[in-house]
């Protein structure tokens, strides 16, 4: 069976043994141990030290979980050279050390928590500049609509701006007009009023239009960036099997933080689009009529609150960091209960999902609470800032009034004169507040940046990891010209470095079934795995069939089951194959795997089926519709890993006689012995990484014919179904069962 993700389940595992004594023995339900939030505030103290402080107390003495190396250097070779040996370190050392960092960081607790996490700050630094760069490369690309959004945006801005001088000038005039008692000027400055401040309305809207099309396009262009450096053959794979400790949920980085990282950028960009501008055209308004003071007043203040705020962020973007992993882990426990429903229902465990869940939650409420707290001196200076403003613009303005400068006035030219001088400095303030302002939203931004910086860093690695083995240890490259797979002298290991199997030479020969057995973790699927591509071999070669993405088809326990239509679900993952596939093609198909009635469930090939296909099919329907797909392309080579295990046993002969029929050759890992007889060799596994290989007699000897490969077993095959072969099967599963 195909073992993924060794951490979360593990960590649960473990996390259950840590905290065993969480268990009231004489329950069933398991004692919560942070019973209200008041104890979980108590509690706080703690858990601020390692999420808030970037791991600066706690973390630092958690030892790293990460386990990862380059798989391309067999290290584990090195170390492990014996399997019972390697279980015996694994069993001791490596599994005491993980409990043991797993109980520091949940402080005992039970449920699920999100792994331990070396120590890592989070702030705004070189490294952030490079990830945020990289990040603007992106959005700042020629596919990308976002420099043009850019554009109109700031061309929107500056003429709203324009008119949004003229509305905060109005009170002046006003104070002009009705100084004056004007009734027809009065009139007048109404009419464009209104008009204005309409027109400055809908400039406000356009930009809110603009701003949110920049945070759509900007989402789309860094998401469609990401899915293309994620989901990439076997690289998708290593990523989520080998780095979840290291890159947590690469999911919700590339589902929601990019959706954050965009909104916070919209906000940033609507805020201080053409803030150098405004700023520049106020100072020299201030100055005309405040004088230098004026100005200088105004920047001193801002650089005082610029470098306070700067001091303020730096620990937010921490928090936001690890919020985000709190919000992921929380969302991915809920998408987890969704898929195994069934499973803890059977086996009563809602309870204990019920308090993984609360503790889970009790955990992101733990790291919000922490960045509320931490953005708490932040959002005081950002208010003082822009209280303070309204007082600065008076104090502004009172300076040249008791120095005289405007001695003489009429009574209406000075108040005219101290409303406008109020709104410049006012606004001029109000700029930089709004720079403060955005300290908030751009820790954000430095939060996600990080989280995804991280992530394209993960990639990268992985990639460059890749393009090694793929040069030391050439898999696909080895092509045969033959219709056979070979493996020699090949080694692998588990990502852990671990040694499987060494120096395992074989011949899979198309037209011998051959049957994998051995016990349970001996490296059956293992041996898939390396056939796939999935793992890299760390000595020898596999040779594969020519066109062997064609040619070998692989058939997992639990086929993936795509959404969409039943003629898409046939051809997948060939969804360009839809239109090709005809109604009788799908009707013959299904007949052969008998699922005929799902014709009826459909109504039409085309309907896309809205449930779940997972849950419309039983497992065992599952399995038969993936043999459905392996009889439509009808490769040389099927490779099952127990993809029959659901099956009744009619079924399960009916798909082996299909592949018999249809001259496709089958690798199979099992444990039922009763599989067996569809097969013609044997590899057993012992479990301390040795194996051999026999022939499995057969009622009738038959090998001979399938001793060649290409077309003269293709024949013999189809000869043997065709008159006698169906029948000797038959006896021969009579005869064994
Ligand atoms: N992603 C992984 N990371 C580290 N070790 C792994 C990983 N996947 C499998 N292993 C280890 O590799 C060994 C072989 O696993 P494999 O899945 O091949 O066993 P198997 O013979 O197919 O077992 P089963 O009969 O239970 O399906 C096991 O000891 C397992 O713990």
């Amino acid at each position: 069976m195909y073992r993924l993700l060794p951490t979360e389940e593990d960590a649960r595992e473990e996390d259950r043994t840590a905290s065993g004594s969480n268990f009231d023995p004489e329950s069933s339900t398991p004692r919560r141990p942070l019973q209200s939030m008041a104890q979980k505030f108590k509690s706080i103290a703690p858990s601020f030290l390692y999420l808030g402080g970037g791991g600066s107390n706690s973390s630092s003495s958690a030892p790293s979980t990460s386990s990862w190396r380059p798989w391309s250097t067999p290290s584990g070779a090195k170390n492990n050279s014996s399997r019972s040996r390697r279980r015996t370190n694994s069993n001791t050392s490596g599994r005491t050390n993980r409990t043991q960092q797993q109980q520091h960081h949940n402080h005992g607790r039970f449920g699920y928590q999100p792994p331990v996490k070396k120590k890592v700050e989070y702030k705004l630094d070189r490294l952030f500049l490079k990830r945020i760069s990289r990040l603007f490369e992106i959005l700042f690309s020629k596919q990308s609509k976002v420099p043009w959004l850019y554009i109109g945006m700031t061309l929107f801005c500056c003429l709203n701006e324009g008119i949004f001088y003229f509305v905060g000038t109005i009170p002046s005039r006003y104070y002009k007009v009705l100084g004056d008692k004007d009734s027809a000027a009065f009139f007048r400055l109404l009419v464009v009023s209104l008009l204005t401040v309409f027109l400055a309305g809908f400039g406000k809207s356009v930009i809110f239009l603009m701003g949110s099309l920049l945070s759509l396009e900007a989402r789309r262009s860094l998401t469609l960036y990401f899915h293309r450096i994620y989901i990439q053959p076997k690289l998708f794979y290593r990523i989520l099997t080998m780095h979840d400790e290291e890159i947590d949920n690469p999911d919700q980085r590339i589902t929601q933080d990019i959706d954050k990282l965009a909104e916070a950028m919209r906000k940033m960009v609507e805020d201080l689009i053409i803030s150098p501008l405004s700023i520049a055209f106020y100072t020299w308004q201030c100055w005309q009529m405040a004088g230098y003071i004026g100005p200088l007043c105004i920047y001193g203040y801002f650089i005082f609150s610029a470098v306070t705020s700067r001091l303020l962020i730096n620990p937010i973007v921490d928090a936001i960091f690890f919020k985000e992993s709190a919000e992921g882990y929380f969302r991915f426990l809920h998408v987890r209960f969704r898929q195994f429903t069934e499973s803890i229902t059977f086996s009563r465990g809602e309870s204990e999902a019920k308090t993984a869940a609360d503790d889970s939650l009790e955990n992101l409420l733990c790291s919000q609470l922490i960045v509320i707290y931490k953005e708490l001196p932040l959002k005081f200076l950002q208010q003082s800032v822009s209280y303070f403003g309204s007082i600065l613009s008076y104090v502004i303005i009172a300076i040249p009034i008791f120095l005289g400068h405007y001695d003489g006035l009429p009574a209406s030219d000075l108040s005219a004169i101290i409303s406008k001088t109020s709104f410049v400095s006012m606004y001029l303030t109000y700029q930089f507040s709004q720079i403060i302002k955005c300290g908030t939203e751009f820790s954000d931004l430095a939060g996600y940046t990080s989280r995804l910086g991280q992530l394209m860093e993960a990639l990268d690695m992985l990639n460059t990891e890749m393009e090694n083995i793929a040069i030391d240890y050439p898999h696909e490259e080895s092509l045969s010209m033959d219709s056979s797979i070979r493996f020699e002298n090949v080694t692998f290991s588990t990502p852990a470095g671990e040694v499987i199997i060494s120096g395992f030479t074989h011949r899979f020969e198309a037209g011998v079934n051959t049957v994998i057995v051995g016990p349970n973790g001996s490296g059956k699927t293992s041996i898939l795995r390396v056939m796939g591509g999935l793992w890299p071999v760390s000595k020898g070669q596999v040779i594969l069939p020519h066109q062997y993405r064609k040619d070998v088809i692989f058939l997992p326990q639990t086929p993936y089951m795509t959404y969409g239509t039943l003629r898409e679900q046939l051809v997948y993952p060939h969804r360009e194959l839809a239109s090709s596939i005809t109604d009788a093609d799908i009707l013959r198909v299904l007949k052969l795997v008998r699922l005929e009635h799902l014709v009826e469930t459909v109504e039409d090939f085309d309907q896309v089926y809205t449930l779940d296909w997972n849950k419309m099919l039983s497992p065992g329907e599952q399995q038969k519709l993936a043999f459905a797909r392996l009889f439509y392309v009808k490769p040389i080579f099927a490779v099952l890993d127990e993809s029959t295990c659901s099956m009744d046993i009619t079924s399960e002969k009916e798909m082996f006689r299909q592949c018999r029929l249809l001259n496709i050759t089958c690798i199979t890992v099992c444990h039922q012995a009763s599989l067996e007889k569809y097969h013609q060799q044997r590899i057993a596994l012992d479990g301390h990484g040795g194996w051999s290989c026999s022939e499995i007699a057969s009622p009738r000897p038959r090998s001979q014919s399938f001793g060649g490969s290409g077309s003269g077993a293709a024949s013999a095959l189809t000869m043997m179904a065709d008159d006698v072969e169906i029948d000797t099967l038959g006896g021969a599963v009579d005869d064994s069962e």
